[in-house]
Formats: C-alpha cells, sequence, structure tokens
C-alpha cells in the first residue's frame, strides 16, 4: 500500500531535553492512522514536525515521496491540519469564520464553505455565533476548516479532547466517512485507547518520545491473545514453579493472588496439576481475551492509563 507520509528516524531536541527519539511512522493512502501516548508522550511535536511548525534535529520526512523542503510551502497543500483548539472569532458565524479564512488561505473554490460544511454537519444557514457553539460544533468548525482545500490528508491533534460522549461518536463518525466516502488519509492523535481503537487502522504507540510498537489494528487485536487466569494462594511459589517447569513460558503476574498464562497449547490441567502437587491451592482458573488495554500496558510495563 501506497506511504502518503513517511517520517523516518525522526529526532527533536528542545535544547537537552529529548522530545522525540527516532520516530519512524509510515502512514498509508486512505486509512486512518493513530497515534496513541500519555500527554508529553510527543505527538503534537510529530505532527509539527510533519506541518513545518517545527523543524525538526534529525530524520526524513516525506510526503507523496518527497523529501519535505520547509522552504517549499506547496507541499503542505496536501494537507489540512488542526492543531491544538481550534481559534475562531467569537462573534462571527461558522460561516462567516470560514468565508474569512477561505479568503485568508486565498481559496476560491465556490462551493468549498458549504460542502466542508456538510460534511462536518453545520449548518450552513446558522447565524448562531462561534461564541455560543458546544465544544462538538467548535471541533467540527476546526475540521470544516482544515478541509477547505480539498486535501489529501488530515492531521488532527487530539480532535476528541474535552467532548462529551456525544460529541466524539459525532467526531469520530465524521472521521470514518472522510477516509471511506471522501478517500481522505487521516492522522490523528489521542491519549486515550478506546478512541483511537475504535477509528484508526494503523496506530503508533508512543512513549517518552519513542515508537513502542506500529502497527495494523487488525494485526493488533490478533496478537491480543488468550490467557488463562490463576488465583493461587502463592503467587511467589508459583512463578517459580512455572519456570522450573516450562521453557519460555509466556506468563505475567498480576498481583499477590493471579497469574496469567498466555499459552498457545492447553496446559491448564498439567499447571493446575503442578501447583496443587505442590501445595498451592488454586482458588480459580478462567480463560479469557486479554483486552487491548491490557496489551498495551504489557508493552510498556505500566499502569496502562
Ligand atoms: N517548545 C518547547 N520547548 C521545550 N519543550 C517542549 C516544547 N514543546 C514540547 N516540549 C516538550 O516535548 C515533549 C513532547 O511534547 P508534545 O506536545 O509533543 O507531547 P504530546 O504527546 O502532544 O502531549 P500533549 O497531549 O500533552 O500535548 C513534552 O515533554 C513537552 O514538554
Amino acid at each position: 500500500m501506497e506511504n502518503i507520509i513517511k517520517v523516518k528516524g525522526l529526532t527533536k531536541k528542545y535544547n537537552n531535553f529529548l522530545a522525540l527519539d527516532n520516530v519512524s511512522l509510515e502512514i498509508k493512502k486512505g486509512r486512518i492512522y493513530g497515534i496513541l501516548g500519555r500527554n508529553g508522550a510527543g505527538k503534537t511535536t510529530i505532527m509539527k514536525s510533519i506541518l513545518g511548525l517545527t523543524f525538526p534535529t534529525s530524520g526524513e520526512i516525506y510526503i507523496k515521496g518527497a523529501p519535505i523542503d520547509y522552504k517549499d510551502k506547496k507541499q503542505f497543500f496536501t494537507i489540512g491540519s488542526m492543531i491544538e483548539t481550534p481559534a475562531f472569532y467569537s462573534n462571527l458565524s461558522a460561516r462567516e469564520n470560514l468565508e474569512l479564512f477561505a479568503l485568508i488561505r486565498g481559496i476560491t473554490q465556490k462551493n468549498a464553505i458549504e460542502k466542508a460544511l456538510d460534511i462536518v454537519g453545520l449548518e450552513i444557514n446558522s447565524n448562531k455565533p462561534f461564541a455560543s457553539f458546544s465544544m462538538g460544533m467548535k471541533q467540527r468548525l476546526g475540521i470544516a476548516n482544515a478541509l477547505l482545500h480539498e486535501p489529501e490528508v488530515l492531521i488532527l491533534d487530539e480532535p476528541t479532547n474535552g467532548l462529551d460522549p456525544m460529541g466524539i461518536v459525532e467526531v469520530r463518525n465524521i472521521l470514518i466517512d472522510l477516509c471511506r466516502d471522501f478517500s481522505k488519509t487521516i492522522l490523528i492523535s489521542s491519549h486515550i485507547l478506546s478512541e483511537i481503537e475504535k477509528v484508526a487502522d494503523d496506530i503508533a504507540f508512543i512513549e517518552k518520545g519513542r515508537v513502542v510498537e506500529e502497527s495494523s489494528m487488525e494485526s493488533i487485536r490478533s496478537r491480543c491473545g488468550k490467557y488463562t487466569s490463576y488465583v493461587v494462594s502463592d503467587v511467589y511459589n508459583s512463578a517459580r514453579l512455572l519456570e522450573e517447569n516450562y521453557e519460555n513460558l509466556n506468563y505475567i503476574v498480576i498481583d499477590n493472588k493471579e497469574i496469567r498464562v498466555f499459552e498457545l497449547n492447553d496446559k491448564t490441567n498439567s499447571i493446575n496439576r503442578l501447583l496443587i502437587n505442590n501445595g498451592i491451592d488454586v482458588f480459580q482458573i478462567t480463560t479469557q481475551n486479554e483486552s487491548l488495554e491490557e496489551y498495551f500496558k504489557k508493552l510498556t510495563g505500566g499502569d496502562g492509563k
């Protein structure tokens, strides 16, 4: 599949602070790419680097196969963006705001404003001033503004930040429609896994400026394996017994009661017998599917927030 944006070995230092460390991403045409990471992980810095709003310390960025040239502003016509909360004139309506931005940006296509507002579901004839918009409407106007020049790619930084549940669903549906019906490629960021997983086709998980994992959601889901959970009287000795009796067994200790074993072949009976024969009480055995949250928690060894 064709890459529309490629980032290779991107590094960004602020004085001695390494905000991005050798980040590589491949954003494929016609798909939604989600950057997932905690606050401060480096998501905005990646987006700003692609947009020429900040300059990387080293690394390469390609837009439609051509190396990015920060002096050649035409390259950026390919992209529409919304970084941080969109700023609009509070006394103007959605249409009036977009008319102003279209004028400033030299956009002359006749129905550009109508089309953009229609896509995001805002009334073209409404006189409602921006000041009285809900957060969701503000965010949707921001997306419409990014769409005005009909870019192939949209870069949206935390587009669902601060929205109520209905607002989140609305933005999510707009993104899916843009991708499916208007063939846009979309790069979005979020610190909330459940939001990214519902829209993204591909995902990069960023932690402290590094890509911990880049993969398609399909592949991640298929890797979220089955596990068997053992609630036992002594996790420490249970773990020791597993180590001694099984080679390369994939397991984790959850807390002082539970061990999870990820297994391809069913070893439940033999593990149960091993534990009981060694004087360990097994209170409960259940087989479950690992959630995405658990999958990412394992990747970072952290609390998964
Ligand atoms: N202009 C700057 N000068 C110094 N440090 C910066 C600057 N911009 C960002 N940083 C630092 O770089 C790191 C990455 O910031 P970035 O904004 O890319 O993170 P983020 O993942 O987008 O998080 P958030 O969701 O909080 O914006 C943070 O530790 C931030 O404090």
